[in-house]
């Protein structure tokens, strides 16, 4: 790659900041601007309104000197990685965290006469990957290794020795503290859904505050399409290549940002997807979208990562029976497999997200006590993968034992902002399901247009929760999607059509039934 290629790969937040900072520390250097008319100081502030003081302090980063490139390369590296992985590229709710952080070290910079603040905002940066990537081993140039939440200290460790003092360092660790603390350590101590009400939270939440019954909401969920992976597995016609790469271009062009596009399983098993190859070659990625596919060993990733997959989806079950019908082994084994398929992906920078199927129930054992699946959601969660998508792959849950598994496993250790809800409708229960979901902060959910799907190794279960219900619910509820439903019911039809099936979505159907009565009134009235 490129180094302009590799410039327009980085997120919008951290691209737009890096800019900043390096056209600003430069324009410095040339003597074009002067750190004087842009450092911090609250009395120039206040009394001759210099507002832009407030940011530009933190894009200046001193000389151009090794120090400020060795900024340079931390503020990137974890400001894109927080951005893309931990934020799942819902940057504006990164941007919130930075301005939570600018705020903190702002009300804090006078009491320890800091006027350059951009040193400590990427600390924080690096404070709360750390804490996101608990298990991640590190080394300090081979000398010593740690676990990822020790960098700051370490960092700040060699700072001192160097002889700096160590303020800027401090005081970027406690606003990244201060951000942990309210965003992923206190919604466990409390009743473990009080993010919604912690400090961070209602800060972002200012601007758009959807709310039901005075509770606060999300102001975003990001949907994740499964309709081409989860929907096209089960059907009993072979869907063409070519439609399965229209329709998942459809549904990107529709502003879904993400969609599961196909399964490099073994084609034995599911020979609906033997194609994904040919699906991933023939695709034109929207730019923004991610194509994730499924992975279920070494095999399938080597597969998935040669036909150009950037990011990968592993899976197992809160059930021993029906992971042994799934992917014949067990919940244990499959777990040494797929830490092993996401190492090798994340050393490939490839994103990995986890399923955990049957979570409430399964089709051969019955009940599926929480702490299993959340044992299982946490093991993932701890091999790496950026998000853990929760299946009631029979649809068997209601809301009360939906809430009681992403209880349980907020309790073992997952915060909220890394689990998605991934419910199939075959009770009815699917979209309150996925509300009490939204209701309790997981801002992702998994569905499939028209709802198609099932899993072909769990008899009895139905499709998906379709995403034209959720796009209604959440767009009723004053909460942003960035999905354009006429063009989701164009792709809706388009594959209802080359399946010959009808539309499962209650809302899909409403909503067509209107059109067509709006268009008989037209033509009527002409
Ligand atoms: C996991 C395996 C592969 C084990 O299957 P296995 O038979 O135990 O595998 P194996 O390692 O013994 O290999 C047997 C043969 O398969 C080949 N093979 C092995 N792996 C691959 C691969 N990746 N790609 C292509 N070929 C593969 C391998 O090369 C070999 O070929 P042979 O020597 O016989 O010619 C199999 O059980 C499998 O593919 N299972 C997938 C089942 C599936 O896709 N289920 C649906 C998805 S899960 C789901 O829908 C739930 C979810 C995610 O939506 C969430 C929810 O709703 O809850």
């Amino acid at each position: 790659m490129d180094a302009a290629e590799w410039y327009r790969q980085l997120p919008v937040i951290t691209r737009t900041y890096v800019t900043l900072c390096v056209a600003t520390t430069a324009l410095c250097a040339l003597d074009v601007i002067s750190p004087f008319n842009i450092y911090y100081n609250t009395r120039l502030i206040y009394q001759n309104h210099e507002y832009w003081r407030l940011a530009t302090n933190f894009f200046f980063y001193g000389n151009l000197s090794l120090d400020f490139f060795f900024h340079m390369f931390f503020l990137t590296k974890y400001s894109k990685s927080l951005e893309e992985d931990s934020f799942r590229r819902r940057s504006a709710d990164f941007f919130w965290m930075l301005l939570f952080g600018a705020g903190l070290l702002l009300l804090a910079a006078p009491f320890v006469n800091l006027q350059f603040l951009g040193s400590s905002l990427t600390f924080m940066l690096v404070y709360v990957w750390g804490r996101r990537h608990q298990y991640v081993q590190m080394s300090m140039m081979g000398l010593f290794n740690f676990t990822a939440p020790y960098l700051p200290w370490v960092l700040l460790g060699f700072s001192v020795l160097l002889g700096n003092s160590p303020v800027t360092d401090l005081l970027g660790m406690m606003a990244g503290h201060a951000y942990y603390f309210l965003e992923d350590v206190y919604p466990r101590l409390s009743d473990g859904f009080a993010m919604r009400q912690s400090a961070v939270r209602l800060f972002s939440k200012a601007v758009s505050n959807p709310s039901l019954f005075g509770r606060p909401l999300p102001a975003s969920v990001k949907i994740v399409e499964v309709g081409p992976r989860d929907g096209l597995q089960n059907e009993a016609k072979l869907v063409p290549t070519d439609v399965k790469v229209e329709l998942i271009e459809r549904l990107a062009a529709a502003g879904l940002q993400s969609v599961e596009s196909t399964s490099f399983v073994s084609p034995k098993w599911v020979p609906q997807l033997a194609d994904a190859a040919e699906v991933l070659a023939a695709l034109r990625p929207k730019r923004g979208v991610s194509y994730p596919v499924l992975t279920p060993n070494m095999k399938g990733l080597e597969r998935a990562i040669s036909a150009g997959a950037k990011e990968v989806a592993v899976f197992t079950a809160a059930s021993e029976t029906f992971n042994k019908t799934n992917t014949n082994v067990g919940i244990d084994e499959s777990l040494k497999r797929l830490a092993d398929v996401t190492q090798a992906a994340r050393e490939q920078g490839v994103a990995v997200r986890g399923y955990v199927s049957c979570v409430v129930g399964c089709p051969y054992q019955g009940h599926v006590p929480p702490q299993e699946a959340a044992r299982v959601a946490a093991a993932l969660d701890a091999m790496g993968c950026y998000e853990v998508s929760m299946g009631d792959t029979i649809g068997v849950g209601t809301p009360a034992s939906v809430a009681a598994m992403f209880e349980a496993c907020v309790a073992a250790g997952v915060p909220g902002s890394r689990l998605a809800a991934h419910m199939h409708d075959t009770y009815g229960q699917g979209l309150a399901n996925v509300l009490t979901a939204v209701q309790m902060g997981i801002c992702t959910v998994d569905s499939s247009l028209a709802g198609l799907g099932g899993c072909p190794y769990a008899r009895g279960a139905s499709g998906n929760i379709a995403t034209e219900d959720v796009v209604y619910m959440l767009e009723g509820m004053g909460i942003d999607h960035g999905v354009d439903m006429d063009a989701l019911l164009a792709a809706s039809e388009f594959i209802c059509a080359a399946l010959g099936r009808e539309n499962q979505s209650r809302a899909a159907r409403a909503l067509m039934r209107r059109r067509e009565r709006g268009a008989a009134e037209a033509a009527r009235a002409a």
